[in-house]
């Protein structure tokens, strides 16, 4: 065990004391998780039919990054918009001055968070330094073309960031829609890239016809988006963050109350999506990322364990009507998911053990 490693990290997922810091460390007085707002809000404005103009990085373990990879493909813009991936296993980010090898990392330094390793590395080392807690490295992981971006290359997200602004502290979060053309995040709120991505790239869309934020059905989804979000979507971060049993206890009953709703709304609709019965919407693409996780990650990991997906009648059907189109299965990654969860929070799970669990009701 590094303990020096291991207490610097698990000091700062802990506190938010002005230093650099993670979404785990958001929570209110009353250890209530209490999520920061979306720093980045610009908006693609123009139409664009430049190719590779922008990119968007994400993680495949991540919901709200999910959400805008499934939005990528149902809109067919994997052509048209590059994609990097960053590992699922949080490292430390900031790297010794000069250093190029990523082992190297700035000791006094306690951030962690994503990376992207460098190709020849093979394996990712669990923050706690324990031998056998170590993480493969597959291609898509590694770092991607350096002349894009404006410094001489990138390790972690957070270089990112702090190429736009050094004195932003974070979270150093995915996803970015990211202007390699002007080298500056545009935006890092996953709810406005999706309606940008759907709308404003339409030359380069292969399947440009597809609305998923159709103007007949907006207060519909607008008015679902907002229960579905706070119960949840964020709802199950607020159980797994919580740090009082009040704040967890308050969280799991509005999580289980959002759950029951959806499961009435679709026994009741009987349609295949949740507010059309021929064409997928961007509701549907927001659900779904939370509900793909929830057997597999939240029941053990954040302990929503009062019912799980696949008992619900409804939901676990549409889930797997979601699973089975090639635009959802593409952006859903199940080693990335658990591998992130359960390595990437060293005060959360200090060995890195990743239940087995059972994903195979999905297909
Ligand atoms: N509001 C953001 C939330 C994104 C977010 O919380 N991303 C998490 C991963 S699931 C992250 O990157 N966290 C990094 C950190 O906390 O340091 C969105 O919806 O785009």
């Amino acid at each position: 065990m590094n303990w020096k490693t291991f207490e610097s990290v698990r000091h700062i997922q802990m506190t938010n004391d002005g230093e650099r810091h993670t979404a785990v460390a958001a929570v209110d007085r009353k250890g209530r998780f209490a999520r920061n707002e979306s720093s980045f809000r610009d908006r693609v404005s123009d139409i664009v039919s430049e190719k590779n103009r922008y990119k968007l990085i994400v993680s495949y373990a991540c919901p709200w990054a999910t959400r805008c990879l499934s939005v990528l493909y149902l809109k067919g813009l994997d052509d048209g918009i590059e994609v990097d991936i960053v590992h699922p296993t949080w490292q430390k980010t900031r790297r010794k001055r000069g250093k190029e090898d990523e082992e190297d990392t700035d000791e006094d330094d306690g951030h962690a968070g994503w990376v992207f390793p460098n190709e020849n590395c093979r394996w990712i080392q669990h923050l706690s330094g324990i031998e056998s807690a170590k993480f493969e490295v597959q291609a898509y992981h590694t770092r991607k073309d350096p002349k894009k971006t404006k410094k001489t290359e990138f390790y972690s997200i957070r270089d990112f960031y702090e190429e736009h602004d050094n004195s932003y502290k974070g979270p150093f979060t995915v996803p970015i829609l990211y202007d390699q053309t002007e080298k500056r995040i545009v935006n890092n709120e996953s709810s406005e890239i999706i309606r940008d991505l759907n709308a404003r790239f339409q030359p380069l869309a292969k399947n440009a016809t597809l609305d998923l934020y159709p103007e007949s059905k907006r207060k519909e989804i607008d008015e679902m988006n907002e229960w579905t979000y706070r119960a949840i979507n964020n709802g199950v971060y607020k159980c797994g963050f919580a740090r009082t049993q009040e704040a967890y206890e308050e969280a799991v009953e509005e999580l289980y109350e959002g759950l029951e709703r959806l499961e009435s709304v679709l026994e009741r609709s009987k349609m295949k999506f949740l507010v059309s019965d021929d064409e997928v919407t961007e509701i549907d693409v927001r659900v779904f990322q939370t509900l793909v996780r929830f057997d597999e990650v939240y029941v053990v990991y954040f302990k929503t364990n009062k019912k799980c997906i696949r008992e619900y009648k409804n939901i676990s059907a549409y889930v797997k009507r979601l699973y089975a189109m090639p635009a959802f299965r593409k952006a859903t990654n199940m080693w990335d998911i658990k591998t992130h969860y359960f390595t990437s929070h060293v005060a959360l799970n200090p060995y890195g053990i990743i239940p087995k669990g059972d994903p195979s009701w999905l297909t």
